[in-house]
């Protein structure tokens, strides 16, 4: 479909079941593959950046089985390094196999080629191959410099201390440390400056302590992990719904009114951006939380703006600069540098359309501030092959105005069936 138009919709109200989370889909079925035994995985997300990584492990030689509906996958791991691929290893634009890839085949022997989409290649990789080849990896840029494609050939990582830098992306970090255990000695992984998106690091932990590894966090500043482990399989888990994803849901309630409750996240889940209720909350909506559910209404006065700095949650923070559309005054959303090497420059993206709907923008090098029009325009919003901008942009029809979406089926990245969800809502 080129372009989907949303009629207005003018109140929402429902319970909705979010589907699987991606960072935890792919941590999953990574360590997964490295760990000895079988796992047996239940709502796994099934999206294009989760096929990736699984056709990845495939062409690497581990076996698994997936469910017709591909949302349980028993994963026979290695019990140790993934072998060897013949073939490219394509890996589209997902960040969360690109990166904890490179990492994980320096582990092995052999020689692996890993390409991606034409955007893969404009995204940053430089600050993890420099920790790797710092413990003895051999890592060739087969394009520009510090970007993929790579080629590796692997002979194993060494131990000791290594530096790395957090400044662009947690990813870098989260990489390393899911290889770590598997390295020939101890590891002590020290972050060079400013860590950004630390929440996603607690996933990893978390992950790598589900099976069975144990990591020292020294308050975020260095990390120790023995090495010569291997990861154990904990026989079953299930994936949380993905937070970010719920933030389109839980963010519709709170600018259309009625009562929206969203399950698979909740006050126990380990993703950073649940804190986007939080954020909903500073604006003027009730939020009520159980253990495995958010539930979001609309609170009696306008949604207000709100000045913040969203660096913990990078990924629904976009979702902010559409729910500004509705707030009285400017809202600002700081510290956001790393949006401009995502699935797209999302400073840049994000500020060309919300002017389209007659926004007045304040587009910075690290932040965004939105003033939101008497009101909104009709526009066909450009999506810029970005899962995230379709999906924020289909708050705009929570208004007297229709919007078009310019190729929806991006949301294909993190959620084929964010279009057909977000209809059940509207009232
Ligand atoms: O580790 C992860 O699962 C992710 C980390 C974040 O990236 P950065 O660390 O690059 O901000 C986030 O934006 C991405 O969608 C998923
Ligand atoms: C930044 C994102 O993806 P990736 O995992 O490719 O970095 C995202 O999903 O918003």
């Amino acid at each position: 479909m080129d372009s989907l138009t949303l009629q207005p919709i003018h109140s929402v109200a429902g319970e909705v079941q979010i589907p699987g989370s991606k960072s935890l889909s792919n941590r999953i079925l990574l360590l997964a593959a490295l760990a000895e035994g079988t796992t047996t995985i239940t709502n796994l997300l099934d999206s294009d950046d989760v096929r990736h990584m699984l056709a990845a492990l495939s062409k690497l030689g581990i076996r698994y089985e997936l469910s017709d509906d591909k949302r349980t996958c028993k994963v026979t791991g290695a019990a140790g390094a993934l072998g060897t691929s013949d073939l490219p290893l394509f890996l589209g634009n997902a960040g969360t196999a690109m990166r904890p890839l490179t990492a994980a085949l320096c582990l092995g022997q052999g020689e692996y080629e890993l390409t991606g989409e034409p955007r893969m290649y404009e995204r940053p990789i430089g600050d993890l191959v420099d920790a790797l080849r710092a413990l003895g990896a051999d890592i060739e840029y087969l394009g520009d410099e510090n970007y993929p494609p790579l080629k590796i050939r692997a002979n194993g990582l060494g131990g000791g201390a290594v530096k790395i830098k957090g400044n662009i992306s947690s990813q870098f970090l989260t990489a390393l440390l899911m290889a770590a255990p598997l390295a020939k000695e101890d590891l002590t992984i020290t972050v060079d400056g400013e860590l950004v998106s630390k929440p996603y690091i607690d996933i990893t932990l978390h992950v790598m302590s589900l099976f069975g590894v144990d990591v020292k966090n020294n308050d975020y500043q260095s990390f120790e992990i023995a090495g010569q482990q291997t990861y154990q399989s904990p026989d079953s888990i299930m994936v949380e719904g993905d937070a970010s994803s719920a933030s389109y849901f839980l963010a519709s309630a709170a600018i259309a009114g009625g009562t929206v409750r969203v399950y698979g996240v909740g006050a126990d889940s380990v993703q950073g951006d649940k804190r986007f209720a939080e954020v909903l909350e500073k604006m003027g909506a009730q939020v009520t939380y159980g253990p495995t559910y958010i539930e979001v209404t609309r609170g009696e006065q306008p949604l207000k703006a709100v000045d913040l700095d969203l660096n913990h949650i990078p990924d629904a923070a976009m979702t902010i600069a559409t729910t500004a559309l509705f707030a009285e005054g400017t809202t600002a959303i700081r510290n956001i540098y790393n949006w401009r090497v995502k699935e797209t420059d999302r400073l840049s993206a994000m500020a060309t359309e919300l002017r389209k709907v007659g926004a007045d923008v304040v587009e910075g090098e690290d932040f965004i501030k939105v003033t939101p029009p008497q009101q909104l325009q009709h526009a066909a919003i450009d999506t810029y092959d970005d899962h995230r901008m379709a999906m924020c942009f289909s708050l705009v029809a929570l208004s007297d105005t229709p919007v078009t979406i310019n190729d929806p089926g991006c949301t294909a990245k993190t959620f084929p069936e964010y279009f057909d969800l977000f209809a059940t809502i509207a009232k």
